[in-house]
């Protein structure tokens, strides 16, 4: 039985979207109170893979999760990534007292940032005096609820998470946008068995060399001659110097494709670093996993 890390407690849209993925029964889900010790554990082996939310359609990039993963020194290659739809809900105690309004006594949310952004037209119209509290994850903020006994507090999160902590939906899928969804990763040391994707990817990181003006139209032009589309391309702070970036590209091709490798080769002949981080199926949910 394979073990898989996520960030928890129980219940979180990590989980719910692993639970998506992995065929239920033949896994076992470990929860972590971080996201770094989702890491720490994966490197460890103590657990075999990681879930890592990645990306998502409102907030962009998860930065913090990028930085981990190029941390982690290529020692835990992205395996997969699936696309998960992010549906949150308001979650809390059923107040009888309230009437006809159940929110009329909500006085605070608990959740954790994303969740709460992505719900936020939401809760300036429903709930304007309400006041936020941030947590590590919707579960903690679910949990938290939960343990309080306060019907003037409410969490956001998923239906998994409400029903684990035996709490009340007060609303479903107030998510401001229908299309939201996020990007996971699965990050681990071996190759998993998986049905077949309908399409791969390769993310890399590329460290330009200093004083070469235009390098990084170089790098794009090997991949653009070729014919190769990249899916995304970000730059982060190398964070040893002010102002040295390197470059966070998608590339919707396997490094098992000729091309590839050789578009590689022709990055590094100008001096450029490339560093593999994964060459994975890449699932997405429309296409029903
Ligand atoms: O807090 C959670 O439930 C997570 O798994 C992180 C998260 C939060 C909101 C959208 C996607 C992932």
């Amino acid at each position: 039985m394979k073990r898989i890390a996520f960030l928890g407690p129980e219940g979180t849209v990590s989980q719910e979207s692993a639970r998506y993925f992995f065929a239920e029964g033949a896994h076992e889900f470990v929860p972590y109170a971080l996201m770094s010790d989702v890491f720490t554990a994966t490197a460890a082996g103590t657990a075999d893979y990681g879930v890592i939310p990645i990306e998502n359609t409102i907030e962009g990039s998860v930065k913090h999760h990028i930085d981990l993963l190029v941390e982690s020194g290529g020692n835990l290659p992205i395996q997969a990534e699936w696309i998960y739809p992010s549906i949150q809900n308001l979650i809390g105690h059923f107040d009888l007292t309230s009437g006809t309004d159940p929110f009329a006594n909500i006085r605070k949310v608990i959740s954790k940032d994303v969740a709460i952004a992505q719900c936020h037209d939401f809760l300036r119209s429903r709930l304007p005096h309400a006041e936020f509290e941030y947590v590590s994850s919707t579960a903690e903020g679910v949990r938290i609820v939960k343990e309080s006994l306060d019907p003037s507090y409410a969490a956001i999160g998923t239906r998994m998470s409400a029903e684990l902590y035996g709490l009340d939906l007060l609303a479903e899928n107030i998510t401001d946008h229908d299309n939201n969804y996020t990007r996971f990763i699965l990050i681990g040391k071996d190759k998993p068995v998986l049905k077949p994707a309908d399409c791969a990817k390769t993310t890399i990181l590329v460290t330009l060399p200093e004083d070469y003006p235009g390098a990084l139209h170089q790098v794009l032009s090997a991949f653009a001659w070729r014919r190769i589309n990249l899916s995304k391309i970000e730059s982060r702070p190398t964070k040893k110097k002010l102002g040295n970036y390197y470059f966070y590209m998608d590339i919707e091709m396997s490094l098992d494709t000729v091309l590839l490798p050789s578009a590689l080769q022709e990055i590094e002949a100008i001096g450029s670093q490339v560093r593999i981080l994964g060459s994975y199926p890449s699932y997405s949910y429309m296409a029903g996993l």
